[in-house]
């Protein structure tokens, strides 16, 4: 492939590019600072295994999917992550407990006791009702008499539902889940960012999209498109259908001031390559997926470039 042919990631470094010269420059809520923009668009092919993984910085795609399968198992709390060696998530328990209880306990010892320590994972583990909760146990309240009503014991599974939405209704233009819970943002230890999923069916192609309310560019934005391309292709498999194209729509995407060194780093970079997707079994339910059922090939990145999380 020679540079003047279009690369899907130029989509990606043109809006980063735009973002960084013309964003609006604010403090956000974390105190770090971004420059900022509202409203962006960008398409990715998923067919013949197509998957848009950012080849201008290694992305740690493992990462990225077993927090979606974690997701999927309905876990709100990080001590699965944090046992399978995943840290995206830690930095907010850790700063909550931190703020508690007024000790500086170091991020290593924080994960120790979350994995060893059952009751300190059940006090310090939990994000509160975070995407898996919505996502497969959207709580619902049933009359329990005299005008009252309790928590069902079973909430709504969204995920679940879809499959069943695609397989008998693929003319729907209700094939979406969403974790924007507005009754329980309160009490999510970050609201959800990759908020709202949506599907179509055309063709016998399975079309992903994801409206993302708030997005690291520098940071988030490359785990949420793998995410959304991995629950895409394994939706499409689950239904009998071929992955489509992916669409992801942002609400404010921003640069964080302190990304400065990724920024220019991938912007004098030139993307390349074509990675796949392959998922090598198919699992008999969405629920059913495990990690070793996927694979990249074709990946040939850049170096990783490490850049600090605004928490
Ligand atoms: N500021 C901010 N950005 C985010 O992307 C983000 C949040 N906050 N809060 C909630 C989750 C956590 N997510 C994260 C958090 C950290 C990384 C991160 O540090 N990624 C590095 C290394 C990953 C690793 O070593 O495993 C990377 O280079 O991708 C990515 C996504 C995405 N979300
Ligand atoms: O999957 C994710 C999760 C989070 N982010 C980013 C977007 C923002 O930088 C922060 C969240 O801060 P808010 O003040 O709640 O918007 O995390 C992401 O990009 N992807």
């Amino acid at each position: 492939m020679t540079d003047t042919q279009p690369h899907y990631e130029d989509q990606y470094l043109k809006l980063m590019r735009h973002i960084w010269r013309h964003g609006d420059e604010r403090i956000d809520r974390t105190g770090v600072g971004t420059r900022s923009v509202l409203g962006a668009s960008m398409r990715f092919s998923l067919a013949d295994d197509a998957v848009p993984l950012l080849t201008t910085k290694r992305v740690y795609w493992k990462v990225a999917a077993r927090e979606m399968l974690w997701f999927l198992t309905g876990d709100t709390n990080i001590r699965e992550l944090v046992k399978q060696g995943v840290h995206i998530w830690t930095d907010w328990p850790l700063d909550a407990y931190r703020r508690a209880t007024g000790e500086d306990l170091d991020r290593d010892t924080f994960e120790m006791r979350i994995v060893g320590d059952d009751d300190f994972a059940a006090r310090w583990g939990d994000l509160g009702p975070v995407y898996g909760a919505q996502w497969v146990n959207w709580p619902i309240y049933e009359p329990a008499g005299e005008g009252l009503y309790r928590k069902a014991e079973k909430g709504r599974n969204q995920i679940a539902e879809l499959v069943e939405a695609i397989r008998t209704t693929p003319g729907s233009r209700r094939l979406l889940f969403t974790g924007w819970n507005v009754a329980e943002v309160p009490q999510m230890a970050l609201p959800p960012c990759h908020m709202t999923y949506q599907f179509q069916v055309a063709n016998g192609k399975l079309n992903g999209l994801l409206f993302q309310r708030s997005c690291d560019l520098g940071l988030g934005f490359a785990f949420n498109i793998f995410g959304l391309s991995m629950i895409t292709r394994m939706l499409a498999q689950q239904c009998d259908l071929e992955p489509g194209e992916v669409v992801w729509q942002g609400g404010d995407v921003h640069l964080y001031l302190n990304h400065a060194e990724l920024v220019e780093a991938q912007m004098s970079r030139v993307p390349a390559g074509a990675p796949k997707l392959r998922i090598n079994r198919r699992p008999s339910s969405i629920f059913d997926y495990r990690i070793e059922d996927f694979e990249v090939v074709d990946y040939a990145p850049q170096a990783h470039i490490s850049a600090p999380v605004a928490v």
